[in-house]
């Protein structure tokens, strides 16, 4: 296993800096993730811990299993999006009376979401709108979801180095937004070198923030957009070390909330127009003519003037359809 992986903290409260969109992107390049200072948001402490206590109250989530081979039940619920401020699915009755406050944190996601978006293009070097008028909820469905996720702590039956909380996989959004708790560590991330490594709840070990800062991937969606220049990190959930050894402890139960962000169904996944891509794409050509993969499920710029491109939404079928077979 590697040893934590050091991610840039970005400030992203002006959304119109080229600096902070320049810093996003090399970390968008290198890593695929970073984390967002909390202090650069619009969030509280208390829209952050009234949220996770929702989480903590809601006892029926269902058992989810991304990778049955490694035992790792962990309980989820998603709330889709608000259209028009309607969510478009009924929620269980003992969260009815706390739609408002559902209602807010994803307002504020989205707007977190658009200040990241908007820095990317910015980085990228082109209309700074081009990310952010392909997801506007004003224009259509985006499929974006709130997920509250809980990872009871280890069980008797706990095969250390072989059960993991969640499997190793990649998102398939355009962003994630990762809230996570003090205290509750376990995400891993795949380094370039094939290594496991952890990332910390807080970043060079920095606890002076109002909540812990929020951690942000790069889906497949925007891995695909640029040809792979983004990367699309996989990544898991392992049992924290103390667990590891002692399972008969409750005190470690993981409590995580994921904000998935996409782009509007119908958009059409027309080559992102950056040189800096087109740059990338010269680079990799022999990767490419190799059939090695670039992005997932190839890249957006093979595709030639005049032929359709693929939509937002059946790119997210074909990564579901890749993933369930
Ligand atoms: O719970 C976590 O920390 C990670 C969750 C995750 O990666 C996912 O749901 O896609
Ligand atoms: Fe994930």
């Amino acid at each position: 296993m590697a040893s934590p992986i050091e991610l840039p903290l970005v400030d992203i409260s002006n959304s119109h800096d080229v600096v902070a969109g320049k810093k996003l992107l090399d970390a968008a390049v290198k890593h695929g993730f970073l984390y967002i200072d909390s202090n650069s948001t619009l969030l509280t402490t208390s829209d952050v811990d009234q949220i996770f206590d929702l989480n903590r109250g809601w006892v029926g989530m269902h058992v989810e299993t991304l990778d049955p081979e490694h035992h790792d039940p962990r309980r989820a619920m998603n709330i889709g999006e608000f259209q028009d401020g309607n969510l478009q699915q009924p929620l269980p009755p003992c969260l009815i009376s706390r739609e408002s406050e559902i209602a807010r944190f994803t307002d504020l996601c989205n707007t977190i979401c658009s200040h990241i978006l908007r820095l990317l293009a910015l980085g990228l070097e082109i209309d700074e709108e081009f990310f952010t008028s392909r997801h506007d909820q004003s224009r259509g469905t985006t499929g974006n979801s709130l997920r509250w996720l809980y990872y009871p702590a280890a069980v008797s039956s706990y095969r250390p180095g072989k059960d993991i909380r969640a499997g190793a996989h990649s998102d398939y959004g355009s962003i994630t937004l990762l809230f996570q708790r003090p205290g509750q560590p376990g995400l891993e991330i795949l380094t370039s070198n094939n290594e496991w490594a952890p990332v910390p709840v807080y970043p060079d070990g920095r606890t002076d923030f109002p909540f812990p800062p929020i951690l942000v991937n790069i889906g497949d969606m925007l891995s695909y957009w640029t040809d792979g220049l983004l990367k699309s990190t996989v990544h898991r959930v392992v049992f924290p070390k103390q667990d590891q050894s002692d399972h008969t402890s409750q005190a470690h139960d993981r409590y995580s909330i994921a904000f998935f962000c996409q782009p509007v169904s119908e958009t059409e996944l027309i080559p992102v127009p950056s040189e800096i891509v087109s740059l990338h794409q010269k680079e990799n050509r022999s990767d490419k003519e190799a059939g090695r993969v670039v992005g997932h499920g190839g890249g957006a710029h093979g595709w030639k003037a005049g032929q359709p491109c693929i939509t937002a939404g059946q790119h997210l079928q074909s990564r579901l359809a890749a993933t369930y077979v």
